[in-house]
């Protein structure tokens, strides 16, 4: 049972390509034809450089337009097929994908059909290879596993047997029980690819969005459940088109891509009842702390605006510069130590948000699954809380719920809080984190296969100077909610916040109170500077949701904003100015709502946008 990859996957040469999946660990490769077409190297080079990095090529990939074709085309694709089968001898390759036919001149013909494959088995008997057929989901008159698999049944040839790709299977919504059907002897190859879920042309849909599984939102533990359930224990292989990996570092979509299938992996034996192959996926009880790394310079800034927030210190570490802040239930750490990771953190982003620290049920299998996965561990100098690499170098501190029972009292100082009266805040309702393009999908892959959680339907959001995609990625219990941002949009806030703090990171941190209108006034009493909302859009909600006067007065008062998901779920959000146009704070309140006000984001965005500098262009 190996996993693979191909070629296509990943961006650069095919030489880079190839070092790219060796480095991350695979040991077999498909080559894409065009990959190996289009390079300086001859077959030959090829396989030294394969043998070099100890891969084995199980897949040459694709041939197309082949079965049906009139003459002279036929007598050419059997010209063509012999072409590749001389190449793959070189490559020390014995299979070949053939994908179904998408040219106009194509016939249906079944009986044609039929006919080729057996005179391609033939063929291909000749030089020791299997051919795999695969249904585009596109192709012009096969396009379906169930089609390809009756052909295959009736050409009955030792070289000639099924492939099976989860993109063309799940897109076209063919029941993975459909694979029930298949003789796994027959079945020559699996390629995995995930996707959004997007209404849209199915080839430009395959060429242009597949995804790693686990970050789509097609059933691929569904789909490999079926493929083991048969028996079938050959390579899992990923064959993603897709346009950021194209521009994306090669082994970083290498490295996620074996992280992909070894959890892909493990779902699907826990769906089929085997032996996990790690620990299961962690629950994440709650979001316990938030640290941020505080320059000196920072520090009264900073402490200002978190008394304003409704935070109070209420620790001092016994030996370190640190300090413990709280707001009902959210602790907020700020560290000023000169040496270890914050200081570096620091020296990197200035003062900002540089750890997070989740309790999750059991850490030890939440570590141990991490390392199965191939997630850096840092070297944390507190046993009692190991820490994982996070988003843009972050910390993921892991918490088990036993420890977190004393986490603060051994470790600081308590004294009582000073600041007064405090809105109640209950939890860390989310974190939002603005993320690199190139990394967005990274990091959905990182949350989703190390925890337990689901993603909600991609949303879209609206900033003044560009398009800003946004994941919510979350708990069942609500619990844990994280939002990645992402933009190529140069002028868009979320790409100042990266030029603005030199990388990625957490944005903002939303804070839930039971109800915000009644946070407002002490917020304000202490001096919170909110961010001022347009006077058109209360006009607006006032209106949409039917508010009383003395509700709409309140929250044009506050700047409070408001989105509804049904009668009576509401949604309420208070925003913060910006620190040093880094981070900033959120409250909000909750009523049976699940989402994060996306139709306010834009009001937010162009509001935080007043506050940019004038900048003079030329
Ligand atoms: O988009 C394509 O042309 C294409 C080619 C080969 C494949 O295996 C595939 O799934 C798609
Ligand atoms: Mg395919």
């Amino acid at each position: 049972m190996t996993n693979a990859i191909a070629t296509v996957s990943l961006s650069g040469t095919l030489e880079d390509k190839l070092r790219a999946a060796a480095g991350a660990g695979f040991a077999a490769v498909e080559i894409f034809d065009t990959d190996f077409v289009a390079s300086a190297l001859s077959a030959g080079q090829v396989r030294s450089l394969l043998d070099e990095l100890g891969l084995v090529c199980v897949l040459y990939q694709p041939l197309r337009d082949f079965e049906g074709m009139p003459e002279p085309l036929r007598a050419r694709a059997f010209a063509r097929a012999r072409q590749k089968f001389e190449t793959m001898r070189v490559l020390g390759c014995d299979k070949l994908l053939l994908c179904s036919n998408c040219a106009v001149q194509a016939s249906g013909d079944r009986a044609q059909i039929v006919a080729d494959f057996r005179a391609l088995g033939d063929l291909a008997a000749e030089y020791d290879v299997t051919v795999g057929y695969e249904a585009l989901a596109w192709g012009r008159h096969v396009n379906d596993h169930r089609q390809v698999w009756n052909i295959v049944q009736t050409v009955d040839h030792p070289n000639i047997g099924i492939l099976l790709d989860s993109f063309h299977s799940l897109a076209r919504r063919i029941p993975s029980a459909s694979i029930r059907d298949i003789d796994p002897a027959k079945l020559v190859f699996v390629q995995l690819a995930d996707a959004p879920l997007l209404d849209m042309d199915l080839l430009y849909w395959s060429r242009h969005f597949r995804s790693l599984p686990g970050q789509g939102g097609l059933d691929l533990t569904g789909y490999v459940a079926e493929i083991l359930r048969l028996g079938y224990d050959g390579p899992l292989s990923l064959e993603i088109f897709n346009d950021r990996f194209r521009a994306n570092a090669a082994g970083m979509v290498a490295r996620d891509g074996m992280r992909s299938l070894d959890a892909l992996r493990d779902a699907a034996a826990r769906k089929l009842g085997r032996t996990p192959t790690m620990p299961a996926r962690a629950t994440i009880e709650r979001v316990e702390f938030v640290e941020f790394a505080v320059a000196s310079e920072d520090g009264d800034e900073l402490r200002a605006m978190l008394q304003g927030a409704g935070f109070d210190r209420v620790g001092r570490h016994r030996t370190k510069q640190v300090e413990l802040w709280r707001c009902g239930a959210a602790n907020f750490v700020l560290n000023s130590e000169d040496h270890g990771f914050a200081a570096s953190y620091r020296t990197t982003h200035g003062t900002a948000i540089c750890a997070i620290g989740l309790v999750v049920s059991d850490g030890a299998a939440c570590m141990a699954r991490a390392r199965a996965l191939g997630v850096a561990e840092h070297e944390s100098d507190m046993p009692a809380m190991p820490a994982l690499r996070g988003v843009a170098g972050s910390l993921v501190y892991v918490i088990d719920a036993v420890a977190a029972t004393t986490l603060w009292s051994d470790e600081f100082t308590m004294e009582e809080p000073t600041g007064g009266a405090a809105p109640d805040v209950v939890a860390v309702d989310h974190l939002a984190a603005t993320v690199h393009h190139d990394e967005y999908l990274s990091w959905q892959l990182y949350w989703r296969a190390l925890f337990d959680v689901q993603v909600q339907q991609p949303q879209d959001v609206i900033d003044p100077n560009g398009l800003v995609q946004s994941q919510a990625i979350q708990n069942a219990a609500g619990t844990f909610r994280i939002t990645l941002n992402s933009t190529d949009a140069r002028n868009a806030l979320s790409a100042r916040f990266l030029d603005q703090s030199f990388g990625a990171g957490f944005q903002h941190v939303a804070l839930r109170v039971p109800d915000v209108a009644a946070a407002a006034p002490l917020l304000a009493a202490r001096g919170l500077e909110p961010l001022p909302i347009a006077a058109n859009y209360h006009d607006d909600v006032a209106a949409r949701f039917g508010l009383g006067d003395a509700e709409a007065a309140t929250l044009r008062h506050y700047g409070i904003m408001v989105d509804e998901e049904g009668p009576g779920r509401r949604y309420h959000q208070l925003y913060s100015r910006a620190f040093r146009r880094t981070f900033f704070f959120e409250f909000v309140d909750r009523t049976g709502y699940d989402g994060y006000g996306a139709p306010n984001a834009t009001i937010r965005l162009t509001a935080q946008n007043r506050f940019r500098p004038t900048v003079v262009s030329d």
